[in-house]
């Protein structure tokens, strides 16, 4: 893992944008995969105003988003479909039909996962995946338990997840209590990773992504055996190599 510390959140948008535009400007049909949340608007935002000024295009990219709630209208503001179209793909030259999200609305989930999957594997290896993290070290919506999925499947969001989503909605009531979600194996396969990490209060559950030990319990930990793995930060959180 490559470790990269900002104190200034802006600069650590325009490097994870800079990073996420490499991929594009080397190869014009990149498969990218996205995701959600507070931590990358910035890096979108970034990303916007690089197309706008010209220098980038996006025909040819396919984009593979992490996850979606089940059962929230794709139309609901807070749907990651609604997200993305309103953060990034409705400002750039990217083909709607090269975006895909995973439909938490299809009547069998089960099935649904099985088609993203087959999706994902018919187009090639995603090239660069961003990815935030979880207070509880769930990446994507693959929350800590006994055993992790390999493949896209449908998931429980923790009372903590749901918690950490609720200031997207109105009241507690209101978020989701079911996602559909890339596996691991599925996020692992990428062939690079870009993990953005920001607020002091996701210093601990970096710890111990980077040092602590390969376990369920912080999914983020399996980012151990990932050969290329770059994580952009403002925590003050140092990766130690060895362990005592
Ligand atoms: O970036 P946030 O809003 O802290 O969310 C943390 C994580 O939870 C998710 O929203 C769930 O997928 C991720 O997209 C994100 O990385």
């Amino acid at each position: 893992m490559i470790l990269h510390k900002f104190k200034d959140q802006n600069e650590l948008n325009r490097v994870g944008a800079d990073l996420l535009l490499s991929i594009v400007r080397t190869k014009p049909n990149a498969i990218l995969g996205m995701a959600t949340g507070s931590t990358p608007v910035g890096i979108y935002q970034e990303i916007v105003k690089t197309y706008q000024q010209g220098l980038v295009s996006f025909k040819e990219v396919t984009t593979f988003n992490l996850d979606e709630y089940a059962g929230l209208s794709v139309t609901h503001p807070e749907s990651y479909r609604s997200f993305m179209n309103s953060h990034l793909f409705n400002h750039i030259d990217i083909l709607a039909e090269n975006t895909y999200v995973p439909n938490g609305n299809a009547d069998d989930l089960d099935e649904e996962g099985r088609r993203y999957d087959e999706l994902i594997y018919q187009k090639g290896l995603v090239d660069m995946q961003i990815l935030g993290i979880g207070h509880n070290g769930h990446i994507g919506f693959n929350e800590p338990d006994e055993a992790l999925s390999r493949f896209t499947h449908k998931v429980t969001l923790k009372p903590e997840t749901r918690e950490a989503n609720k200031r997207f909605f109105n009241s507690i009531d209101e978020v989701p209590t079911h996602a559909l979600t890339m596996g691991m194996g599925s996020i692992l396969h990428a062939k690079s990773i870009l993990l953005v990490v920001k607020g002091a209060e996701k210093a601990e559950i970096l710890d111990r992504t980077l040092n602590g030990p390969i376990t369920t319990q912080v999914p983020a930990s399996f980012l151990q055996t990932h050969p290329r793995v770059i994580v952009l930060t403002d925590c003050d959180v140092d990766y130690k190599r060895s362990h005592s």
